[in-house]
């Protein structure tokens, strides 16, 4: 195993080089991949992943060589690296891919594809997981909002508001996280539905972006005097639909704002991703009672056997400008731990892309 250290934007990035096979094969690509060197304590830090290089296999028949140009990072990676990685294991995550080399007779060597293949630079894939970009993909819409917009989380935004919450016109829609990658197409898509709708996010940029992509209100959750009261002042007559991104705290306080018959979707908690000791909430059971809520979990996953419609339908949406977009985008793959860790303080403004 050779290592070294290679120092970008003053981190200490060190580079492990693993063999995977004898060094004597030919035309083996060099593929970089993010490792989870330890396990994620309280906030994700650098020092957690390390920066590996592998050596690539020649293609067997059937088999695709990928290079990552647009990465994703997401909160979900927080979470599920704790139930579904140890370490040592290559970051999980999406992509959009072009393909370098086929062996295979369904794809050709230049086309974009979403894949799942990790915090890798390069990575050989069997085909059965890639999904080709939606037909009809104008040339001018950047190829990285097939990972935002319209990509896992607009589907997250489409599925959880229209199949979950199942939002009318003339109702009030809250949504937290509000102008982040999910939020942001939640609001959009409720203000295409008819919905009045209510945002709350962690900056005055972000607001400003929230009232100019259309929201009827908006409020900076960590500058608000109450949450309480920044709520009643957005609808004073309560909410129909709470879609949660963020959960803690803004979910015990925004419960008891529901309308009756209200639905609350709950998308993710954020907020309790990196907490080392669970946190302790209110007892949510006398406003569901009382107020008849339904309150429904949901995996954006279990969605995709309608993914097609759904993706043409925000696409659609996309190139008639009623769905806008904003990328936050890093620039090169060695900044991926910073892009990530970034989501956790708010960093991003929409989808977090890393851009190889
Ligand atoms: N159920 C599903 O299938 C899916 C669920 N999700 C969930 O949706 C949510 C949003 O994901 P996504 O849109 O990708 O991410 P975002 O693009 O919204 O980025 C995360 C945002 O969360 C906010 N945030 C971060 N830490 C905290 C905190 N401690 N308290 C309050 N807000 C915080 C920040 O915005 P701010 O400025 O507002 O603080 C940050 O920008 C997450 O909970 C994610 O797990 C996403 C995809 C699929
Ligand atoms: O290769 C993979 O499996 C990763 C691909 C994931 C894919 O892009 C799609 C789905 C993402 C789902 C995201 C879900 C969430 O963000 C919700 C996450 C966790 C909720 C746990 C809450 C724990 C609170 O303590």
């Amino acid at each position: 195993m050779l290592s070294g250290t290679d120092k970008n934007n003053g981190q200490n990035i060190e580079m492990i080089q693993r063999h995977s096979f004898p060094p004597s094969c030919s035309k083996m690509v060099t593929a970089k991949a993010w490792a989870l060197k330890k396990h994620f304590d309280g906030l994700p830090k650098a020092s957690d992943l390390e920066l590996i290089t592998t050596e690539l296999p020649n293609l067997k028949d059937g088999q695709l060589l990928l290079e990552s140009v647009f990465l994703s990072v997401d909160p979900y990676m927080r979470p599920y690296s704790q139930r579904d990685m140890k370490e040592g294991d290559i970051m999980v995550g999406t992509q959009v891919a072009r393909i370098v080399e086929s062996k295979n007779p369904a794809f050709t060597a230049g086309t974009f594809v979403v894949a799942r293949g990790g915090w890798r630079t390069h990575f050989i894939s069997d085909g059965k997981d890639l999904l080709l970009l939606p037909s009809g993909w104008p040339e001018s819409l950047p190829k990285s909002v097939a990972l935002g917009t319209v990509g896992m989380p607009g589907l997250t935004a489409y599925f959880g508001l229209l199949e979950i919450c199942k939002i009318k016109p003339g109702e009030t829609v809250l949504v937290n996280a509000a102008a982040g990658a999910v939020g942001s197409v939640v609001g959009q898509i409720a203000k295409i539905g008819g919905c009045k709708v209510v945002g709350s996010t962690g900056s005055d940029d972000k607001v400003a972006y929230l009232k100019s992509i259309g929201f009827d209100e908006a409020f900076n959750y960590k500058t608000v005097a109450s949450l309480d009261e920044a709520l009643r002042k957005a609808s004073p007559d309560g909410y129909d639909c709470f879609f949660d991104n963020v959960g803690g705290e803004f979910s015990s306080v925004a419960i008891h704002q529901m309308k009756m018959f209200g639905r609350i979707v709950v998308c993710g908690a954020v907020s309790q991703y990196n907490n080392t000791v669970p946190q302790k909430g209110t007892f949510v059971q006398f406003p569901i009672v009382f107020k008849q809520l339904r309150m429904e979990g949901f995996i954006v996953t279990n969605w995709y056997n309608r993914q097609e419609e759904a993706l043409k339908a925000l696409l659609k949406w996309v190139v008639e400008g009623k769905l806008k977009f904003h990328e936050h985008i890093t620039e090169g793959f060695e900044n991926m731990p910073m892009a990530f860790i970034g989501l956790f303080k708010g960093e991003n403004l929409g989808k977090a892309i890393v851009k190889v």
